[in-house]
């Protein structure tokens, strides 16, 4: 359960968390907090619930959430210079949705030898447009939710028909297996916990598989909906292209998604709004993540290191999660080049690394 504490409170234990590095921290001025503390969303959305999870967590990254859509517009003062600042943009300006030509993608399998990615991954999030997000929606918004999209879902057909599954009825053994299958959520985030994300658990929640199982839907997790795409090995062209046709389906199927003109699509963390795309790969590169200059390589290519098992996790075995870092100010088929050319200088820096470790008992041997 989230903590019921004020926003005096709130902003109080900010004030102390001196070693803060968060967003949230950096940019939450006495005067935006003096201006914000007692205004309320359209959909009863306070600051209290933007800044909880940051506040109660002073460790986190971003710090912040949107209590619901129009939080971006009514917490703006707060919000807009968090999302610049965690998307590197000086303005807030999204282009129109663009997912390019998936008949012409110029890119298949980006590890033919399949030596180094282990599987690939393309999701994106949406969010009813009529719901706020977790902090102020109730038991029976969620459960009317998942009723309308689980309706939507039963409309896809061919490679995209499935079934849904709920987690509530579902085994705890079940839904282990499909955790560490890495197919389902789970409960452990406690900085989404402390957002709310979390409350009257499981009810509402669910996924959605279609039967060759690349392509689910996650109902109720951080966001209302992720529609995710995946499979084994490196293959980003097939990936892509499937996620792109079920985006374009569900969006005929009769579902309305919170969009704002500058912002692109809206999510209830604001470093998932904009395409709302992350496109990783699960990936083998010992040498390179041992490596001092890792970070650096992260950041010249807009990429993202995580470990596999989901964000504020670690690596096993040297096999990390690489991903495109920025979703916003970009268009969809931009963002998933963005990675692409990033995994790719990963794959060329790792066999670099490798090669040269190789290549020196010979260079003993030759003097
Ligand atoms: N390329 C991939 N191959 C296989 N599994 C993956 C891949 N990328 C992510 N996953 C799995 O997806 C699950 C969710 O991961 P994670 O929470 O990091 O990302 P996300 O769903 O994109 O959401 P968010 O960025 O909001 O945390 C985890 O089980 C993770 O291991």
């Amino acid at each position: 359960m989230a903590s019921n504490l004020s926003v005096e409170e709130l902003w109080k234990r900010l004030q102390d968390a001196n070693k803060s590095k968060s967003l949230l921290k950096k940019h939450l001025t006495p005067n935006i907090y003096n201006e914000l503390k007692n205004v309320k969303s359209k959909f009863g959305g306070t600051l209290a619930d933007c800044i909880r999870s940051g506040c109660m967590n002073p460790e986190s990254g971003v710090g912040i959430y949107a209590s619901d859509p129009d939080a971006y517009t009514t917490f703006a003062a707060i919000l807009d210079p968090v999302i610049k600042d965690y998307h590197k943009v000086d303005v807030l300006k999204h282009p129109k949705p663009d997912f390019g030509d998936i008949n012409n993608l110029g890119f298949g399998d980006l590890d033919p030898s399949k030596e180094m990615i282990v599987s690939t991954r393309v999701r994106v999030g949406r969010s009813h447009a009529s719901y706020g997000f977790p902090p102020v929606i109730t038991k029976q918004d969620r459960i009317d939710m998942e009723k309308k999209t689980v309706n939507c879902l039963s409309k896809l057909e061919g490679e995209l028909a499935g079934e849904y599954f709920p987690l509530t009825g579902m085994t705890k053994e079940t839904q282990k297996k499909l955790t560490d299958d890495h197919f389902l959520f789970n409960d452990s985030d406690r900085f989404l916990r402390e957002a709310g994300g979390y409350n009257d658990w499981p009810i509402g929640r669910g996924i959605y598989f279609n039967h060759a199982k690349n392509f689910l839907v996650w109902v109720n997790e951080e966001d209302h909906l992720r529609f995710i795409s995946m499979q084994k090995g490196g293959n980003l062209g097939e990936v892509y292209s499937r996620l792109v046709k079920a985006v374009k389906a569900l969006e005929k199927s009769g579902l309305e998604f919170a969009r704002k003109e500058n912002l692109g699509y809206l999510t209830f963390c604001p470093s998932n709004l904009g395409t709302t795309l992350r496109a990783s790969v699960h990936i083998k590169i010992p040498k390179l993540s041992a490596s001092p200059e890792f970070k650096a390589f992260c950041d010249r290519y807009h990429i993202q290191a995580r470990g596999i098992h989901g964000e504020h996790t670690e690596s096993v075995g040297g096999v990390y999660d690489i991903s495109n870092k920025r979703r916003l100010g970009l268009t969809e088929i931009q963002a998933v080049q963005e990675m692409r050319r990033g995994v790719e200088a990963v794959i060329d820096r790792e066999k670099e690394l490798s090669h040269k470790k190789k290549k020196f008992p010979f260079s003993l041997f030759s003097k």
